[in-house]
């Protein structure tokens, strides 16, 4: 086999541009569309659809254009006052520029001279800014195209079941890749019972996989004790047992949360179980995560996995992406990237500070705060929502699951994005947790524009999204109680949700209740919840935001206290025209020493290896 080309060699270019291209296109469906969704829009009313394509959008924009007619929406409200104006149309203007200078957008994209980055409105005037949300990049809808070293990565973990590490700066496309691998093992493996298993370090990245916990997966509770008693242990637990004897891939994502005194635990119960001195008893490995982003929780003197006794011979190749997708604009790349290593230059800081301005955002539809605790979440989300003064509907989720013991399981369903009690209003600012369709994804964010009967979807002209059981609206049935189907639901009123897409356009839909589920590599559900897949969205906690991609962010660096939550902070935001950054102190924002000292070794390792 050729020898992959390590991007380890490569950690200085995370400052610069990556050039890595690809050539075929690999379908990219993070959840199956469903047929509703998309096919309700196209198929019943094409030329009302806010879910066309950007260039039929387009088209259509510019005829409305010569006839001199706005462009008609979706679902009108039906009541006009909502918190904020938005403009009617956003594209149009655009529509009727001169084209703009031609810029570089990266592999994945698709850039048809239309739409310019430098394009958005962001004027700024005595510290503030304004920002005209125009069409921010168009992308292939429902397609990514997976770049070189992303597929290299693939091709070992799935066709030659290599053991790999692979890591990157945020937004290098480590979760898409995870998703992709997912895919091509779950195929590879077709029916053969529990051969991936698919964990995380914490219960809220092992949601977003759809997976379990290491400690859940590994049957060792807390994993206090030392590995031979926990081998004791998992030998009484006939599950956990036959999880271990029958996985061929482990993946655990979020790594660098992950202990390392945990990591060298693992590999010798894998070892005694499986009657295989090799680590993890020869088990294929795919570790992920970034080391610079969120550390180990809970214990005062930090050991990260990459410091186990066992984490080379367990994981021989290190994989570094470079290319990053999240932000397009190379000056913010290369700041982020600064901020990462903790060599910050006077520019970046300076330029970081610029950033307190207040950005007034013309469609009403406003930041996400990001806050390092939980209570300012509630807070800041709480406060906004009393300012609306319109009814609040509280949507009751439905839970369920093989786990009884109520500790357990409300720590399982703690683990959720979404709530056990969600309340909304009209006027809220809400955010997409599930990946719906291409378009409507995990992070859409969106306004409530009003509360509808499902019933009334044809007479009122909107469409849905979500059609499985129901979550209890007001909380009226048992919170255990699985009720029925979208036809039961006549009556029970649900939120119509105008999203801003990623291209731009508005899409506004009718949300109804998903499942979340904790599942094990066996099928076996060990906690499920329905719900709305909504929550608030003016604020959320720096642990949530992990793994997020978000166009508009407010971050008080002055609340951070943790090494690594100013960097996923800040790397969430797209653009440095979305970002507004208080108290920015560069204190705040260095590396853990370990982290950097240990990127550096391998760096060096890697040149060897060369
Ligand atoms: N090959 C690709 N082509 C186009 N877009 C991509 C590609 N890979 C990832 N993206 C996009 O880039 C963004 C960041 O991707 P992703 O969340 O997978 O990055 P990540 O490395 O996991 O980030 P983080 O470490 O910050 O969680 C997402 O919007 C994703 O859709």
């Amino acid at each position: 086999m050729s020898k992959a080309k390590s991007g380890l060699a490569s950690v200085k270019r995370d400052f610069s541009s990556s050039s890595v291209g690809s050539q075929d296109a690999i379908p990219w469906d993070p959840t199956p569309p469903k047929a509703t969704s998309s096919s309700q829009t196209t198929s019943s009313t094409p030329e009302l659809s806010a879910r066309e394509t950007a260039r039929e959008r387009r088209l259509r924009e510019i005829q409305n254009a010569l006839n001199n007619r706005s462009t008609p929406t979706l679902a009108e409200p039906t009541k006009p006052s909502l918190p904020s104006k938005r403009p009617s149309d956003p594209g149009l203007s655009d529509a009727l520029q001169p084209t703009k200078k031609p810029r570089k957008l990266p592999p994945g994209y698709e850039d048809d001279g239309e739409h310019d980055l430098s394009s958005r409105s962001t004027a700024f005037s005595r510290n503030k800014a304004t920002y005209t949300p125009a069409p921010l990049t168009k992308r292939k809808a429902g397609t990514i195209e997976l770049s070189g070293e992303q597929k290299q990565i693939l091709k070992l973990v799935v066709d030659d079941g290599e053991s790999v590490f692979y890591t990157g700066s945020a937004g290098t496309g480590k979760s898409v890749l995870l998703r992709e691998i997912i895919k091509g093992l779950k195929k590879k493996y077709g029916r053969v019972q529990d051969a991936v298993a698919m964990t995380a370090s914490t219960g809220i990245a092992a949601c977003n996989i759809g997976g379990v916990t290491i400690h859940s997966f590994a049957g060792i509770g807390l994993g206090i004790e030392d590995a031979e008693k926990l081998f004791e242990k998992i030998r009484r637990n006939k599950k956990a047992l036959s999880r271990w004897t029958r996985t061929k891939v482990l993946i655990i994502d979020e790594v660098s949360m992950l202990d390392g005194d945990l990591f060298d635990k693992l590999s010798r119960i894998g070892a005694l179980i499986r009657r295989n001195m090799e680590p993890f008893g020869g088990i294929q490995l795919v570790v992920t995560g970034d080391f610079f982003q969120l550390p180990p929780v809970g214990k005062s003197g930090v050991k990260f996995a990459f410091e186990a006794a066992m984490w080379k011979q367990a994981i021989p190749r290190t994989f570094n992406l470079t290319q990053v997708f999240r932000q397009s604009d190379q000056e913010f790349i290369d700041m982020l990237n600064e901020m990462r290593f903790g060599q910050l230059t006077q520019k970046s800081i300076d330029k970081f500070r610029s950033l307190s301005r207040e950005i007034v955002y013309e469609d009403g539809l406003g930041p996400t705060e990001l806050f390092p605790r939980r209570e300012d979440v509630h807070q800041s989300n709480n406060s906004r929502m009393t300012r609306l003064n319109t009814e609040v509907r509280n949507f009751k989720s439905s839970d369920g699951g093989s786990v009884t013991d109520p500790t357990a399981r409300g720590r399982l369903l703690s683990n959720f994005m979404a709530e056990e009690n969600l309340q909304l209003r009209e006027g809220a600012q809400v955010m997409l947790i599930k990946n719906m369709d291409e378009q409507l994804v995990n992070g859409s964010m969106g306004i409530v524009l009003r509360f509808a009967d499902p019933a009334k979807a044809l007479e009122e002209d909107f469409d849905i999204l979500g059609e499985t059981t129901v979550a209890v609206p007001g909380g009226k049935k048992p919170a255990s109680s699985a009720v029925g189907k979208t036809t039961a639901s006549r009556g029970i009123l649900y939120p119509i949700v105008e999203f801003s897409l990623a291209t731009g356009a508005k899409a506004t839909m009718m949300v109804k209740p998903e499942s979340f589920k904790v599942e094990l590599p066996t099928g076996e559900v060990q906690a499920s919840r329905s719900q709305l897949p909504l929550i608030l969205a003016w604020a959320l906690s720096i642990h949530k935001s992990q793994g997020q991609t978000l166009e508009r962010v407010k971050v008080d660096l002055g609340r951070v206290f943790e090494k690594g939550q100013a960097y996923v902070a800040l790397s969430r935001a797209t653009s440095l025209q979305g970002l507004q950054i208080l108290n920015f102190d560069p204190s705040k924002v260095m590396a853990h020493h370990k982290v950097t000292e240990w990127s550096k070794t391998l760096q060096q390792a890697v040149l060897d290896e060369w």
